[in-house]
């Protein structure tokens, strides 16, 4: 018989508090998982908490978990990751030894620098007609001047007020044709089976490369096109409150006549149907609110209030 088999049982107190200390242990490190997927605590600071307490909450978690609790890791990535830094998966974070440790460290700096760089630098704004997508990207070149609004191509004729080089660049068909033959378009598509429409590349290119963040606003088909080339491009899908709301703001607008409208609305049933594509989705309830939700998926700072 083993020696801890001969032992006498704990009292039933000291095995209630024990399981209570464990439950409370696994709530905490779960509560640390929460907080790195959730970007709201660094890796680094709990691998740094880690070394300096092993046998606290952050040394206990396993390096495993760590990994996978960082955004955009899974469990392929976490285990190619454990292999080239010659970590075994059964280690916790506090018994790494000295040499894991900053590999670990070196291998978290290069992804945090790697994520930074390319972090929501292209945003990608869709919805239903109507929703108000132009009117919160209005909001958004006119309040906060670090995001570049992409000017599109289009075909249809200006509405009164449009300026050409500021709403859109109106072109013709002739046009039109010659900048997808030059390959000067990002993406593009015919919107409400009616006119074309397309982003232009180059201006995008540059603000990405100048370190700006760049507002596409487009259709369905656009968003989908920009989201197999640029797969780092960030999604959002703008909604309205109701459906009601929707058809008494596009009636409201007063900018097309009723064939248009009705044409419209097909396609906004086809797009809503798509809205779980999006990485995000933001009720326009309020454009000025809208707008900030948008820029805060993007982290680019405002614009200083004016007097
Ligand atoms: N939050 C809001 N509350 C009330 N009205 C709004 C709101 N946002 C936009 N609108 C109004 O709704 C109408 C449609 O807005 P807008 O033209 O910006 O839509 P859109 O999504 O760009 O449409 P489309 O795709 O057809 O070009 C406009 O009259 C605009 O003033
Ligand atoms: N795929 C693209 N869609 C675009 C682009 N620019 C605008 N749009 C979308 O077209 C409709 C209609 O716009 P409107 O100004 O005629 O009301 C709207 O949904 C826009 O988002 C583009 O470059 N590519």
């Amino acid at each position: 018989m083993s020696e801890a088999s001969n032992r006498p049982a704990p009292p039933e107190v000291d095995r209630r508090a024990a399981s209570q200390a464990a439950v409370a242990a696994r709530r905490a490190r779960a509560a640390v998982k929460a907080a790195i997927a959730a970007r709201e605590l660094s890796p680094l600071t709990v691998l740094d908490r880690a070394t300096a307490d092993p046998e606290g909450v952050e040394g206990r978690l396993r390096v495993t978990e760590f990994l996978l609790s960082v955004p955009a890791i899974g469990t392929t990535k976490m285990e190619e990751a454990l292999k080239r830094l010659s970590i075994s998966p059964a280690k916790r974070l506090g018994g790494l030894g000295r040499h894991q440790r900053l590999r670990l460290r070196q291998f978290l700096i290069e992804r945090e620098n790697r994520s930074e760089r390319q972090r929501n630098r292209l945003v990608v704004l869709a919805g239903p007609t109507a929703v108000g997508k132009g009117t919160v990207s209005t909001y958004i070149r006119e309040n906060y001047p670090d995001v570049l609004l992409s000017v599109s191509a289009t075909t249809r004729k200006p509405r009164p007020g449009e300026v050409d080089g500021v709403n859109y660049y109106f072109v013709d068909d002739a046009e039109f044709d010659r900048m997808i033959e030059g390959g000067e378009l990002l993406e593009y598509a015919t919107v409400h089976n009616a006119y074309r429409y397309g982003t232009p590349r180059a201006p995008i290119e540059k603000a990405l490369a100048e370190g700006r963040s760049v507002l596409l606003e487009i259709d369905l088909q656009g968003a989908r096109q920009v989201r197999r080339s640029m797969p780092e491009a960030r999604l959002i899908f703008l909604l309205p409150p109701t459906w009601e709301e929707l058809v008494r703001r596009l009636i409201g607008r007063g900018t097309e006549d009723q064939a248009e409208q009705q044409r419209r609305l097909e396609t906004a049933k086809v797009e809503l149907a798509a809205q779980d594509e999006f990485d995000y989705r933001v009720v326009n309830h309020d454009v000025a609110t809208a707008a900030r939700e948008v820029v805060d998926l993007m982290k680019v700072r405002a614009a200083p209030s004016r007097p």
